[in-house]
């Protein structure tokens, strides 16, 4: 049987749940159809239980130094001889001498050698270098079986899909165009990128082809429905989303092109491609991340455009993954009415090329004038309602107070002992993550086994216990949630929490962290100075991480001890006023004095920089959901606001954007939109 390696660093502490609790099913989890991409294999190293600090790019340089490797350096990743191929093999993909062809990645040391698609951790590659396991070198390169089940069906999907000018009625070719926008793509631009059409599924068909062009390793399927004037789209792939790590468009790139444009779907690249002639490529997974084991293909490019999309989320999206690819190479188009999708602008009649030369620099130098922010200014304007952020499906009332969810925000959340605290935030930020905010959770205090139950629970809104039979319907879909877990549990160093962080965001593109709870890192002080001094500490890297990596982070706070007949307030949060000024949002859960039934509760925002709407509403807690959401059918209640001396502030919030003091009184409305989950419905 073919081992997975999951050697390294980041494997040990950072876990997606399918390894850390779904268990395996006794299949490699890689699937990858096609021909087989190799891994490099040694001993399995047993888990870690203090994990070893991340390498970086100097440690890198320097141990290639010290053993006399010769390197270039990339823009992401270093290039150096493959000890994985025989001198004067094949050249690789790029045209370069596969000696060369060795890519280490410079944030994680992780190396993908682009002629034998040996793979590995820094870790392996060391032990490589040292000769460690040299017995077994002739065996260690090993081609991971694919998933047979799912090679066939990429085959058979294949065979069966057909280039779109064959179907045999011109009236469902020409229902096809109109349902995917392609009406003025050519059938040329579709025989290029090899784009085929499946009639069964009603769903164009994009191939992901091994370097070279060879075999076939997965495809994607991408059907169009109709709703109303809007055209919805819903993506499949194969392999799974996680392993689908397709940059459409590869083959079609020569050695010698040094500038690409990056989109975000696959159809975009078409329109791009055909209109202006340049090399494109589409990212596999849109804007929700970029996996860092493309970045090896991108190397080359001494210039790339972003063009991902017509909204702030695209913005963002391509903000963050130019600093991955490294900013001084990168070039970001900015959505715009006259800059919509290149699909879309392609079907105006608008001018692509020009569109392209619009692009702005995404390099910044530390200090900016206006005339450089005034654009970014205009796109939050006219964009309020998405520059607000993400909205809650399960919590309008959040969605009135603190409009919506934001990078680069920091979340201090804080609740009596043992009310609810941790399933509370568990369902508020499963909530993001079904809308595609990848997640990362530090759970310091229950396992990862127990809060995923939990939010496993959560996500199906009710027992799984008493229908095992659905478990598997409800855990596949849980299981493509972008939702990570480190695996720390007890007390650990603030330091060694942000580097996983940091290694987080590069990897999985996090956008919101959740630490469950920041007690867990303030080592054992006894004097109470000491213990404010470290918590001051801990909240300001927090901080300083939220605003450095434009991520989110949600951090649970203990109240300090108060009268029992005391509702919380701003200044029960344990510590000095430090969390509380560093937060751009403090929520307060309340179970005391407004309780009127069993499970209830009170949700209370009590600062919320963003735009100074504070509030309190109740939650209903669902036990055998777990639940705090809305049910259906509940009237929403007036909600009076009481500040930090305990006084009802009568004036109501005048609703309107900017500095409203805190502890204004909101009246939350009656229309409700309970949260009514929908198997059918695409998580992301
Ligand atoms: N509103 C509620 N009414 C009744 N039970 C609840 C309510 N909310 C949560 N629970 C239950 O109370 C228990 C403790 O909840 P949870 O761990 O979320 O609290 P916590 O505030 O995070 O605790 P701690 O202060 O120890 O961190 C769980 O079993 C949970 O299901």
């Amino acid at each position: 049987m073919w081992v997975l390696l999951r050697g390294g660093y980041p494997l040990r502490i950072l876990l997606p749940l399918r390894e850390e609790w779904m268990g395996r099913r006794g299949l490699p989890r890689s699937l990858v159809p096609g021909p087989p991409r190799r891994r490099y294999r040694k001993e399995a190293l047993p888990a870690l239980e203090v994990p070893v600090l991340p390498v970086t790019a100097t440690e890198i340089r320097q141990y290639l130094r010290a053993h006399g490797i010769p390197f270039q350096d990339g823009h992401s990743c270093l290039r150096a001889p493959s000890p994985f191929v025989k001198a004067l093999q094949l050249k690789d993909q790029t045209g370069a001498p596969a000696s060369f062809s060795l890519f280490i990645d410079k944030t994680t040391g992780r190396f993908l050698c682009m002629t034998s698609l040996a793979e590995g951790s820094w870790e392996d590659f060391q032990a490589s270098v040292e000769g460690r396991g040299e017995g077994a070198r002739e065996g260690v390169l090993l081609g991971e079986a694919p998933e047979a089940e799912d090679s066939e069906e990429v085959r058979r999907i294949w065979d069966r899909a057909i280039p779109l000018w064959e179907l045999p009625e011109p009236e469902e070719a020409q229902l096809a165009r109109v349902m995917f926008g392609l009406t003025k793509v050519t059938d040329d631009t579709l025989r290029r990128f090899i784009v085929r059409y499946l009639r069964p599924a009603r769903s164009l068909v994009f191939p992901w082809l091994s370097p070279g062009g060879l075999g076939l390793r997965g495809l994607k399927l991408l059907s169009a429905e109709g709703q109303g004037d809007e055209v919805h789209y819903k993506e499949t792939t194969i392999p799974r989303p996680g392993v689908y790590h397709n940059l459409f468009g590869l083959p079609l790139i020569s050695r010698r092109d040094v500038e690409v444009v990056l989109t975000s779907r696959e159809l975009d690249s078409l329109a791009l491609n055909q209109s202006t002639g340049l090399p494109t490529l589409a990212l596999p997974r849109g804007t929700a991340c970029l996996p860092p084991a493309l970045l090896p293909y991108l190397e080359q490019f001494r210039r790339i455009v972003l063009w991902l999309g017509d909204d702030l989320r695209s913005w963002e999206a391509a903000k963050l993954f130019a600093r991955k690819l490294n900013p001084k190479r990168c070039s970001l188009v900015r959505p715009g009415d006259q800059q919509p999708r290149p699909l879309e602008a392609l079907n105006r009649g608008l001018n692509l090329s020009r569109i392209l030369r619009t692009a702005l620099p995404a390099w910044h130098k530390s200090i900016v004038s206006f005339r450089q922010l005034r654009e970014e200014v205009l796109g939050e304007l006219s964009n309020v309602e998405q520059a607000a952020g993400i909205r809650w499906n399960r919590f309008p009332d959040l969605n009135r107070l603190l409009k919506g969810h934001r990078k680069g925000e920091l979340t201090v959340f804080t609740g009596p002992t043992g009310s609810g605290k941790t399933t509370f935030i568990s369902e508020y930020a499963l909530d993001l993550c079904t809308q595609g905010v990848n997640t990362l959770w530090g759970s310091f205090e229950i396992s990862n086994v127990r809060l995923a139950r939990v939010m496993l629970t959560q996500f199906a809104v009710g027992r799984l216990e008493e229908q095992l039979d659905k478990y598997d319907e409800w855990a596949d879909r849980f299981e493509d949630l972008p939702l990570y877990f480190m695996t720390f549990h007890g007390q650990q160093s603030i330091r060694t929490v942000i580097d996983t962080m940091q290694h987080a965001v590069y990897v999985y593109d996090i956008c919101h962290v959740v630490i469950d709870n920041l007690q867990f890192m303030m080592g054992h002080e006894q004097l109470s100075t000491d213990r404010i001094a470290a918590q001051d500490y801990i909240v300001g890297a927090f901080r300083k991480f939220a605003t450095d990596n434009s991520c989110h982070v949600t951090l649970v706070i203990h109240p300090r001890k108060e009268d029992d007949d005391k509702e919380l307030q701003t200044a029960s949060i344990f510590g000095s006023a430090k969390a509380s000024q560093e937060a751009d949002n403090v929520l307060i859960l309340q179970d005391r004095k407004l309780v009127t039934g069993p499970g209830k509760r009170y949700l209370q925002v009590s600062k919320n920089r963003f735009d100074g709407d504070v509030g309190v509403f109740p939650l209903e807690f669902n036990k055998s959901s777990l639940t705090f959401s809305i049910p259906p059918k509940s009237k929403a209640r007036l909600k009076k606001v009481k500040d930090d001396n305990g006084l009802v502030t009568k004036k109501p919030s005048s609703g309107k954007k900017g500095a409203v003091p805190q502890n204004s009184e909101t009246c939350l409305g009656q229309a409700h939109h309970p949260y009514q989950p929908n198997p059918s419905k695409p998580s992301r």
